[in-house]
């Protein structure tokens, strides 16, 4: 079947349309067209301020655009809330704090349309020792879990996640993630925004690079490295290194020499290796590579603010 831009907003979980929000001077989203899609596991990426906590209250409902149309699962984000599609954990949402976590997880799973056991939540969220604890005790860590445990109370289609492991120890991360896998693996779409590169480049099969609320990349984190362009180069030499030589190397965007070791950034690694031969050194240990997601990352929002100064 021949998907139509109309059929395929219809399935899509999430779909903006032309969607723009300011707070005053400051346009926080601008123009963004995005659509998620079932079983995603999606990673919203984008130095701070970029939009992506509106971004996702947008989706959320909880704030509402100036212009274009956000649809969840085809309808309202409100209808699909309401009907319980929607599961989410935001940055710092307040707990109610006279209370202890099995009585908030409670609550929650008897508002949620399909709820699940809270005994079941409680250990997902790995907070089952804790349960009895007044929720203004927690630790932030422990907080954290507590939240994916509000957003996990339900059998919900579409999980969001506004930077959930912040405050988050190694393991607790760990547990975390694996535990968001399982939810993935079976159908759910889940949408992240996080500042921890390693975890969008570890857990998400599509990654949305946000800039001054435009999408400036979408793609696997492999597309979005390969975006970027650049790769890096790392050779040793012998004897006396001539600098000013290796600094006129073609396609270089940065160069570190330490010792006898040279560290190159380079837009086309290719010609810059070709050059280096010709000038008639011998470089030993010679390894290219392409650039992490945290350099991809850096290089496109660097070009970016480039071209707009
Ligand atoms: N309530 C508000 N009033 C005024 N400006 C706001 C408000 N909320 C956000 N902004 C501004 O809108 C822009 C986008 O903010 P947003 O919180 O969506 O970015 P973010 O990508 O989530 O940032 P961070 O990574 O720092 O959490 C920023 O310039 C921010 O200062």
């Amino acid at each position: 079947m021949t998907m139509t831009a109309e059929t395929a907003t219809a399935t899509a979980v999430v779909a903006f349309d032309q969607v723009t929000k300011s707070y005053g001077d400051v346009r926080a989203v601008d123009g963004l067209t995005l659509a998620l899609h079932p079983g995603e596991t999606v990673a919203l990426l984008g130095p701070n301020g970029a939009g992506k906590s509106t971004t996702l209250d947008l989706l959320l409902g909880l704030k509402h655009a100036d212009s274009g149309s956000v649809a969840v699962f085809g309808t309202s984000p409100r209808e699909a809330i309401v009907a319980g599609r929607v599961g989410a954990m935001l940055q710092s949402g307040g707990l109610m704090e006279e209370v202890t976590v099995a009585e908030l997880v409670r609550l929650a799973c008897d508002l949620h349309p399909k709820r699940f056991k809270v005994e079941d939540v409680l250990t997902r969220a790995g907070i089952g020792q804790i349960a009895d604890r007044k929720v203004n005790k927690l630790s932030g860590g422990q907080a954290q879990r507590v939240r994916f445990a509000l957003a996990t109370a339900g059998d919900s289609d579409l999980i969001v996640l506004d930077e959930p492991t912040t405050g988050m120890d190694v393991s607790a991360r760990q547990a975390f993630w694996a535990t968001m896998r399982e939810q993935a693996d079976q159908g759910r779409t889940v949408l992240f925004a996080t500042h921890y590169l390693e975890e969008a480049d570890a857990i998400a099969d599509r990654v949305l690079v946000l800039h001054r609320g435009r999408l400036l990349a979408d793609g696997t984190a492999a597309e979005i490295k390969a975006k970027a362009g650049a790769r890096s180069v790392r050779f040793d030499l012998e004897g006396a290194i001539d600098e000013a030589a290796l600094h006129g190397l073609p396609f270089l965007t940065s160069i570190d020499v330490s010792g006898q070791t040279v560290r190159i950034q380079s837009s086309d690694a290719d010609a810059t290796v070709h050059a280096l031969y010709g000038l008639g050194v011998y470089p030993r240990n010679l390894e290219v590579a392409g650039l992490g997601l945290e350099q991809a990352f850096v290089a496109i929002t660097e070009a970016e603010e480039a071209k707009q100064s």
